[in-house]
């Protein structure tokens, strides 16, 4: 599902009418299967289909609003041999999405928003994303206070992993991921980044997933401050998604699959050079 011998790309596909940067853009049935086909051939080992946007502040959906706006999809990206993952906490439209197709969930609470998640994930035997989280969006920027946050994201994603294997859940299925921009601040993602081998220590496949977020915007700010617009952050994500891979990551998850992967290609020609740990 993951074949290992090569970076592997994840193309973001949100078909919610609010994700922060492509809101809207995929909410019909064509244009997101279109833009699924179109990541798939640009190198995308898998579509992440998301029907909620997690941003910060977001307005949540019902299950039935998030499985009717995802379903139709995946059902039409299987049909077309596109391999994929669900982006969603909720044990029943995960399962409903596994049954359409989807062969990996990617949970961004780790587990935590839904204790059936993992029986779920046990029962089919497919890959679990477990992300670091501690909320849902309306409060998660209030909880992003750490002692150290690349050992605190550490050990609380260790706890989300004995969970998963405590329910049954086998170890290679597992990948964590620390949740950039998830309670967090620019300086802890910048953290997190820096300090990224730590995060491996763990023993699992780490993914990266800086894919056009605000402290990337912040970054790239105008001298006046307005942020870089979402649009335009690509460069900064293939750069930060490259030295991610090169840090040790498995993998990234990205809106822009088409210039991640030609970075990555030139990273694996040049012979996969390691940033020092
Ligand atoms: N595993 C994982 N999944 C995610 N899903 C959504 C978003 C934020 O919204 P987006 O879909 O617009 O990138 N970020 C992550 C992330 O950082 N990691």
């Amino acid at each position: 599902m993951l074949h290992r011998s090569r970076p592997v790309v994840i193309g973001v596909l949100n078909v919610t009418p609010d994700s922060f940067s492509d809101g809207g853009r995929y909410a019909d049935l064509d244009a997101a299967v279109r833009h699924g086909v179109q990541m798939h051939r640009d190198g995308a080992q898998l579509i992440d289909v998301g029907g909620e946007s997690t941003r910060p502040g977001a307005d949540r959906v019902d299950a039935e609003t998030e499985a009717a706006r995802i379903l139709p999809v995946i059902r039409e990206l299987a049909a077309r041999g596109v391999p994929m993952s669900v982006d969603t906490y909720r044990a029943s439209v995960a399962a409903a999405a596994l049954e359409a197709g989807a062969t990996v969930v990617n949970d961004v609470s780790g587990g935590l928003a839904d204790h059936d998640m993992a029986k779920v994930v046990a029962e089919a035997g497919c890959p679990w994303i477990l992300m670091h989280w501690r909320g849902h969006a309306k409060r998660m920027q209030e909880l992003a206070r750490y002692t150290d946050v690349v050992a605190d994201v550490k050990a609380e994603l260790a706890q989300r992993i004995a969970d998963a294997l405590a329910a049954g859940v086998a170890a290679d299925r597992i990948v964590i991921d620390p949740g950039l921009g998830f309670a967090k601040r620019a300086g802890d993602n910048w953290q997190l980044t820096a300090r990224f081998p730590e995060l491996l220590s763990l023993g699992y496949p780490v993914l990266f997933a800086a894919s056009r977020k605000s402290y990337l915007g912040a970054l790239l700010a105008a001298p006046d401050g307005t942020p870089r617009p979402t649009g335009e952050r690509t460069a900064a994500t293939v750069a930060t998604s490259v030295l991610a891979v090169a840090a040790g990551a498995f993998g990234v998850r990205v809106h822009d699959v088409r210039e991640t992967v030609d970075a990555l290609a030139v990273w694996v020609a040049s012979g996969r050079p390691r940033l020092a740990t």
